[in-house]
């Protein structure tokens, strides 16, 4: 068996493939990083050797904890390189890059071979362009939706931290917050694929726990696509996503 890991700075996402030729995942899910040890469950639900591929952007204590869960000798943590698996990785520094970007990219170019951009929208939301060659050309970071609205809350003396809703002419605090909020991340994100918006088969995919919230006012060729991190770490560990 083969279990994948996506360890980001909210959540643990995971999935256990079964082998190489497996069409399907046996389990999936996902974890605050407060419940690391509940994946020591999983080895209890499904006993036998266990090949573990993960990313992680969330630590090395959260990467020794989920060693530690799992009770293995070593989880193959991937490392961004220049090159694999048919994606090039023009970072400056290509190992600055986040692991989870980089598997992510993998993912979305074993997914859709044309130009793409990539949005996970997790705890930061990233938007990645990748050219239907397998290039990451290079790409956004900024804070993701909660984290917008944790920042705003924190850092002024009036404004709540409340639920508001998206509305087009808000006209209360939260609203104006929460609107304010999700334009912020649909405009960075339609602004960072006209690069990319003339060429053949264009197409954002999206994915991350906070994708739902602004999904809907993309104005885009858009796929919802949920997890492309671990499609990719499929591919690297040498397997064919369940997802592809
Ligand atoms: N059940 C949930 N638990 C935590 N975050 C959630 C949940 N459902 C949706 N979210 C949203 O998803 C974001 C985390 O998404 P996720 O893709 O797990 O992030 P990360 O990869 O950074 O850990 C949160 O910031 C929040 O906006
Ligand atoms: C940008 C990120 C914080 C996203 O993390 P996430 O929201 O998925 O938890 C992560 O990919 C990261 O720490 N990247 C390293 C810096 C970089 O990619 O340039
Ligand atoms: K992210």
């Amino acid at each position: 068996m083969i279990l994948l890991i996506d360890a980001g700075n909210t959540r643990i996402k995971w999935r256990l493939l079964a082998d190489a030729s497996a069409p399907a995942a046996l389990d999936e899910g996902a974890l605050g990083h407060d419940g690391i040890d509940a994946l020591g469950q999983l080895r209890t639900r499904h006993p036998g050797p266990l090949r573990v591929v993960g990313s992680n952007v969330a630590g090395t204590d959260v990467a020794d904890r989920i060693t530690a869960a799992l009770a293995v000798n070593a989880v193959e943590w991937l490392c961004p390189t220049q090159h694999a698996c048919g994606v090039r990785n023009l970072y400056d520094i290509p190992g600055q890059l986040g692991a989870d970007r980089w598997a992510a990219l993998i993912g979305a170019h074993h997914t859709h071979a044309q130009a793409c951009l990539v949005v996970t929208a997790g705890t930061a939301t990233t938007a990645d362009l990748l050219s239907a060659d397998g290039d990451f050309l290079g790409g956004l970071i900024l804070p993701g939706v909660d984290l917008m609205q944790a920042s705003l809350a924190r850092g002024t003396a009036q404004l709540p931290l409340a639920e508001g809703r998206f509305v087009p002419q808000p006209r209360c605090t939260v609203d104006a917050i929460r609107s304010g909020c999700l334009h912020a991340q649909a405009g960075a994100i339609e602004r960072m694929f006209r690069q990319i918006a003339t060429e053949r088969g264009a197409l954002c995919l999206l994915g991350g726990g906070a994708a739902d919230s602004f999904a809907g006012l993309l104005d885009i060729p858009l796929r919802r696509i949920d997890n492309l991190v671990l499609c990719g770490l499929a591919v690297i560990a040498g397997l064919h996503s369940p997802n592809a």
